[in-house]
């Protein structure tokens, strides 16, 4: 008998005012490591971490987090019970300073040391710019603090949208370590467009397409797929380096 998913998914609809976004989306997201949900744009990738988040409410279907049901707990309860969330806008305060954010990342207000020293060796620019202003940090530094918030306290489930969105290839290399770093102590929920860093971190793969799921496997095959890849997402892999 195979372990219980840290996330499942089972017949996930999602209104967003009158339009139906998600109509079906069913997904096991596996414990450990990162699980890559791929798509289009505007299949519904966005809708389905907001979903899970609480951020909206399914109509219909489920969603459990270790097998205990959470489709219509509050946002606060979610991440209380372990699931943060890095959404594509960031949702830093570019007023406040790298520590000034971290500190309201924080359940109390307060760093555990050895986790704030984790931090500042996997994003050593966020000990760098500890008491400088969030907003006069580069895109690459700002989606790194992101991540830092998201990990200030132990979580056993992270979704990050998009966190390559706009980075130059070696910050993405960057990120790839330390996502690979991160994923050793939690589960990630990833979505990407930029396949060779999902290919690279990602062991399952989800995609939505019109939202419903498309495809659910291994990256791997997807990986060495590439007419599966342009039916699923209408470009290759090696198109998009
Ligand atoms: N606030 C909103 N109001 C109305 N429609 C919305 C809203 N947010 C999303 N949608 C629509 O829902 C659909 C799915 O959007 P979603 O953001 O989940 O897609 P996505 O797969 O994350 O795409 P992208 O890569 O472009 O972010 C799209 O058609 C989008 O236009």
């Amino acid at each position: 008998m195979s372990a219980t998913p840290i996330l499942s998914l089972s017949g996930v609809k999602t209104d967003i005012a009158q339009y139906h976004v998600l109509h079906d989306v069913s997904f096991d997201v596996p414990e450990g490591g990162v699980h890559v949900l791929l798509g289009r744009n505007g299949a519904g990738k966005t809708t389905t971490l907001r979903t899970i988040m609480g951020l909206w409410q399914a109509r219909a279907g489920t969603i459990r987090f270790r097998g205990q049901e959470i489709t219509a707990a509050h946002t606060t309860e979610i991440a209380r019970m372990g699931i943060a969330y890095v959404p594509e806008n960031m949702g830093i305060f570019g007023g406040l300073t790298v520590e000034e954010n971290m500190r309201l990342a924080s359940h109390d207000g307060t760093f555990d040391p050895d986790r704030l020293s984790r931090i500042h060796t996997l994003f050593p620019a966020m000990k760098q710019f500890w008491a400088k202003p969030a907003g006069a940090l580069s895109g690459g530094q700002k989606q790194m603090l992101a991540i830092s918030r998201a990990i200030i306290e132990r979580r056993d489930l992270i979704l990050i949208d998009e966190p390559t969105k706009g980075l130059a290839p070696a910050i993405i290399a960057a990120m790839i370590e330390a996502f690979r770093e991160i994923a050793t102590e939690s589960t990630i929920l990833l979505v990407e467009q930029n396949f060779n860093f999902a290919r690279s971190l990602g062991r399952g793969v989800t995609v939505i397409d019109d939202g419903r799921v498309a495809h659910d496997g291994q990256m791997d095959a997807l990986a060495d797929d590439s007419a599966l890849q342009t039916r699923l997402l209408s470009l290759s892999l090696d198109q998009h380096q």
